[in-house]
């Protein structure tokens, strides 16, 4: 398998040269140059596989023996030993049609451990194996770079960077990234939103100098890796619901970088039959936008219960577009450009009729995300964080009478305190979020200004 820019002018080249390269050099996104497919009687057999066994199967399809199987399987059980239940992602049954995948028994208790913890590994691997200098840059909204630094912190031969919004992440984020005092963790707090962060990481990794002078690698979607370990737990939810009768299977995905919905379009065209994938986005709606109108417009930032998600400029979109122009990079890069120039990407006629075909979605009101947290703690006594609660308002608009959905709960509600309690619901902290109360933080604030953030790093990284 080799690996492609969704822009055209990369040249093609293997799983770990992907990964060390994250952004690819001409600004576009890596992908495979083809996606395998599993047939239905192979699908039949990973039923019967655990979490990490169907991780080791979707990547053997990926990795060219690059990494020996055992080194591999060591570095799957390693990650996911730490996981609090022993299903990595359980599946909870709520009712006859919907089910919710718990996708926070990480150690940072957010969906971004399933990819990270395994990241983390394969950094510390390729670091290793191959006498690399890993300098991790990202950016975050609070629970990549939660899960990233938890995922390398003390690890040799890495240093990591992270850029957050200052102020607009929750409590227990800023606390789970800002606690660690491993010196190889260096936390940036700007002065702006997410997507100011996510732009200046952009910038520098577009900047193949300062990209190659200070070996910086990514830990965000941007990245190949992430996009497929997030894949496996589609199949997992999948293939735990088991013999659903003649019902059709939906999957419901509160989506902000729309990162975790791309791991679900490639999981389908891997052969997954999934019946509907659901875009659940808050406020900040330009992918609901986008599938109703054929409009994807970034602007008009706002900040919500469920901040994670507020996001406008949304990464993996150009992931998308790439197969919907049917894997066309010049065409991608004239749409990439036209992005540039106004601001905007429309798409019209059959492209706009696929993109409906493709996604549901929905953009859930602050209030409406609120009254689902109350209406299923009432109803089921089971507690949604505000994110997965957007996830379930978008499977009551589609879920249908002959079909299953699958919420994906991305988070656990103790991360998100400060919109439960608006609820007038007292939940209990896991012991290891209260502790976090008790300890020092470290971290520097910064102006969302260009210069500033890169004398920062030069001094960090060295
Ligand atoms: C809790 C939570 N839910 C949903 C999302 C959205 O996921 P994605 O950015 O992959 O669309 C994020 C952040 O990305 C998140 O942290
Ligand atoms: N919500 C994310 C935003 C970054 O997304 P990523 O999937 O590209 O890492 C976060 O928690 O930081």
């Amino acid at each position: 398998m080799e690996y492609i820019s969704t822009r055209g002018n990369v040249e093609a080249r293997g799983f770990i040269d992907t990964v060390l390269m994250g952004l690819a050099d001409d600004g576009g996104l890596m992908v495979p140059v083809q996606i395998p497919v599993i047939s239905p009687d192979m699908l039949e057999e990973w039923r019967k596989l655990s979490f990490q066994e169907l991780f080791l199967e979707i990547f053997s399809h990926y990795t060219n023996d690059e990494i020996p199987y055992d080194d591999l399987k060591e570095m799957v059980y390693t990650s996911y030993g730490n996981f609090r239940a022993p299903e990595v992602t359980p599946l909870h049954k709520v009712n006859d049609s919907l089910y919710v995948l718990e996708l926070f028994h990480g150690p940072t208790f957010a969906f971004k451990d399933v990819a990270l913890q395994f990241m983390g590994e394969l950094y510390s691997y390729i670091a290793k194996v191959r006498g690399e200098i890993i300098h991790i840059l990202g950016a975050t909204s609070g629970d990549t770079g939660a899960a990233a630094i938890q995922g390398v912190r003390g690890k040799e031969g890495i240093k990591i960077c992270i850029l957050h919004p200052h102020n607009k992440v929750s409590k227990v984020q800023e606390l789970q990234m800002t606690t660690v005092d491993d010196s190889n963790v260096l936390n940036l707090s700007v002065e702006g939103n997410f997507d100011d962060c996510q732009k200046v990481i952009k910038e520098l990794f577009a900047d193949l100098d300062f990209k190659g002078k200070y070996h910086l690698r990514a830990i965000n979607s941007i990245n190949f890796v992430r996009i497929l370990a997030q894949t496996v737990y589609y199949f997992y939810a999948y293939l735990q619901i088991g013999n659903s009768g003649s019902k059709k299977i939906n999957i419901s995905v509160p989506s902000g970088n729309f990162g975790n919905i791309f791991s679900g379009f490639l999981a389908q065209k891997m052969g997954l039959p999934i019946n509907k994938l659901i875009i659940a986005t808050n406020e900040n709606n330009i992918l609901e936008r986008f599938v109703l109108t054929g409009e994807y417009k970034p602007g008009g930032f706002t900040s919500t219960y469920s901040p994670s998600m507020d996001i406008q400029v949304a990464s993996n979109f150009e992931r998308y577009l790439y197969y919907l122009l049917d894997e066309d990079a010049v065409k991608l890069s004239e749409y990439m450009a036209g992005l540039a120039a106004d601001g905007k990407i429309t798409v019209d006629g059959e492209l706009f009729a696929r993109v409906q075909a493709d996604f549901a979605a929905l953009g859930v009101k602050n209030q409406q995300c609120l009254d689902i947290i109350g209406k299923y703690q009432q109803e089921y006594s089971y507690l949604l964080d505000p994110h997965t609660a957007c996830g379930i308002a978008a499977y009551e608009a589609f879920g249908g009478p002959d079909e299953v959905t699958v919420t994906f709960a991305t988070a656990h509600p103790a991360k998100f305190d400060e919109a439960i309690a608006l609820t007038g619901i007292k939940q209990e902290f896991p012991a290891p979020i209260s502790a976090l109360f008790e300890m020092p933080q470290h971290m520097t604030v910064v102006e969302h200004d260009k210069a500033a953030i890169v004398r920062e790093l030069q001094a960090f990284y060295g």
